[in-house]
């Protein structure tokens, strides 16, 4: 019987999580998947929750408790499994081998998965979605009948998409073993139906497609919209009339941008509740599923060093950076109608801020994290023209080479004042954050790639090395660095003396280098988030109320930038971006963290 050691989908989720409020007078309350074993022990039944939402089975969830029976689910069980009976109160369960297979060879026998990319001969199905699955495949994470449909407008046969496909596959790095028999194999479960997005004719065709490959199994239907988002409702309304599932479920993964703005956004919203519930829709964040992104949590509350310094007390200001070395090249007309600030800071750098700065979630389970989120989101006043930079990049030569400029771009009108650049001050008004500057910076077309936060400590109060510290104390001061991306790490800067006889200080990274200490490749973000679409599992994924209340921040400063018509500050190709972004720094005594990396070893 396959075990959950064996997929290497499972060995991330080697200690799983628990949905039992945590208490001091909670006897031991961990559930964990120990190599193909759930271990639960005497949970107190007032700490089980009495309803529970669909788990994720990577992290064994108890799902359900009802007249003393407690259940867990597997990730593509149709029924849940009775576990054990609660006796006296007290939940003990220490083996439960007969959910073990994530990958439902055992368990889900009678159960498929479709999963159809809508918006197939895109870029991003090509570029992320095809690659994430056959990662999956590869990792043997998807349920033993699974079929991937393409659909998008043009023609094409199964064998077309499959040779496109195929062209973008790649094996990681460290398992190359039997690659070309597994990419044949995924392949051989990839099929096109080529059909308009707003036909529910051609979506009942599709629906006749699944079913033969289902087979009569009970079936489960995810639909990837990775199309321009004007289509979305029409592909929805068809999709959810002529193609969901008549016995399994049916969730829709959604691609950014959800709306221009909150009016946008909540209609949009409105649009897909006409034929969908929240739960069935996916707002995916690629961000969310970045493995330093989720790593930010377990950093936080698994380490009692972090979390009593993670406040106003002890944090001057944080930095959430991005910044990409090439501009919106082929994207120019996506681009143009959203911005950066929509592109990357409302959603990306605002979700991350939110994970960053909640309080602690009652539990692990999505909706306890998301309710933290939101309560950030809320906690914070919408961001004013006065804290804003903007910026646009123009053409630059180097080294023989001319580099575009934003508006070179021929989808781009030549008079587009939309910025490429944008530097913000954000606060968050709450007992915890109260006066600590939040700063957010991003940019395409800048000198380096680079996605990070840094977290600026204060001084030491009396310090008593003051004095070998030199005169820039700020420098001096503690930083965390969390590097997303690229070459993953974390690193904090201390002060340390140099070795001798005299008394020098000197700056160094305490580093978890995550090339140097794991030799196992990094998942693209874009597969943890399918898994976890598939296993139902919503904590990566964005609820309709955080949203909102991440439009309502930026919504009014977007109009006020269009309405008057601000123009960008602008900046070559590949500088470091407008030098606004430094006096908006400083009125906050701030000093943007990556302006120093050049000079230290980081
Ligand atoms: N590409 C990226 O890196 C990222 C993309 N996204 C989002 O993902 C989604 C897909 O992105 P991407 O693949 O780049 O998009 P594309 O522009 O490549 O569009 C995807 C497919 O949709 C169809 N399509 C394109 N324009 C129209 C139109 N005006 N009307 C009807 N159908 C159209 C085309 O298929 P056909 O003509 O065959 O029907 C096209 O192949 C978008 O919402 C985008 O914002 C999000 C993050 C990153
Ligand atoms: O969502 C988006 O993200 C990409 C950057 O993603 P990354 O994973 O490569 O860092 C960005 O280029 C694009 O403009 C934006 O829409």
């Amino acid at each position: 019987m396959a075990t959950l050691s064996s997929p290497s989908c499972h060995s991330s989720s080697s200690s799983s999580y628990s949905r039992v409020a945590p208490s001091s007078s909670s006897p031991s309350s961990s559930l964990s998947g120990n190599r193909g074993r759930i271990t639960v022990s005497s949970v107190p039944k007032r700490f089980l929750p009495k309803k529970i939402s669909l788990p994720s089975p990577r992290y064994w969830n108890v799902t359900h408790m009802q007249d003393g029976a407690v259940t867990a689910r597997a990730p593509l069980l149709a029924n849940e499994t009775p576990l054990k009976e609660l006796k006296d109160g007290l939940l003990s369960i220490t083996s439960a081998d007969e959910i073990t297979d994530v990958a439902g060879s055992k368990l889900d026998e009678n159960e498929t998965v479709s999963i159809t990319v809508v918006g197939a001969s895109g870029d991003l199905a090509k570029k992320k979605i095809f690659p994430a699955l056959f990662a999956l495949y590869y990792e043997d994470c998807l349920p033993k009948h699974f079929t991937v449909f393409g659909y998008a407008r043009s023609k094409m046969t199964d064998a077309e998409l499959r040779t496109m496909v195929s062209r973008t596959l790649t094996c990681r790095i460290d398992k190359r073993e039997n690659c070309n028999e597994k990419m044949e194999q995924f392949l051989a479960r990839c099929f096109y139906h080529s059909g308009q997005y707003d036909s529910e004719d051609n979506f009942t065709e599709l629906d006749k497609k699944l079913n033969e490959h289902e087979g009569g199994r009970v079936s489960n239907r995810l639909f990837y919209l990775s199309i321009p988002p004007n289509i979305f409702i029409n592909v929805v309304k068809c999709a959810s009339r002529s193609a969901s599932s008549s016995n399994g479920w049916t969730r829709v993964i959604v691609e950014k941008p959800f709306g221009r703005d909150s009016e946008s956004s909540a209609a949009l919203t409105r649009g897909l509740k006409e034929y969908l519930v929240e739960d069935q829709i996916f707002r995916i964040d690629h961000y969310l599923g970045k493995e330093l992104v989720e790593n930010l949590s377990v950093l936080r509350f698994s380490n009692l060093i972090f979390e009593p310094l993670w406040s106003r007390q002890y944090i001057r200001n944080v930095q959430f950076i991005f910044s990409e070395d090439f501009g919106t090249e082929g994207r120019g007309g996506y681009f143009d109608s959203y911005g950066i600030i929509r592109d990357i800071m409302q959603n990306h750098l605002l979700q991350i801020l939110a994970l960053f700065a909640m309080e602690t979630p009652v539990s692990l389970d999505a909706e306890d994290i998301r309710n933290e989120k939101v309560k950030v989101l809320r906690s914070m006043k919408p961001l004013q023209l006065d804290n804003v930079v903007i910026g646009q990049y123009k053409s630059h030569t180097r080294g023989g080479v001319k580099y575009p400029a934003y508006t070179d771009d021929e989808t781009v009108p030549k008079d587009s004042l939309t910025p490429t650049f944008a530097a913000a001050a954000l606060f968050i008004d709450n007992a915890r954050w109260d006066g600590v500057p939040f700063l957010m910076k991003a940019g395409k077309a800048l000198h380096t790639r680079r996605a990070e936060i840094r977290v600026q400590f204060r001084h030491v109060p009396g310090n008593l090395y003051n004095r070998s510290l030199g005169m820039d104390l700020d420098r001096a001061t503690n930083e965390l660095v969390i590097r997303v991306q690229p070459d993953e790490a974390i690193y904090l800067k201390i002060n340390n003396k140099v070795p001798g006889l005299g008394m020098r200080l000197d700056r160094s990274n305490l580093n978890l280098h995550y090339a140097a200490r794991y030799s196992k490749e990094i998942p693209d973000a874009y597969e943890r988030l399918l898994l976890d679409a598939i296993e139902g599992e919503r904590r990566l994924f964005i609820r309709s109320d955080e949203l909102d209340a991440a439009w309502s921040l930026f919504t009014p400063l977007l109009k006020e930038l269009e309405e008057k018509k601000t123009i960008p500050e602008y900046y070559p190709y590949g500088s470091r971006g407008p030098v606004g972004a430094h006096y908006l720094a400083a009125r906050y005594n701030v000093r943007w963290g990556d302006i120093n990396t050049e000079h230290h070893q980081e």
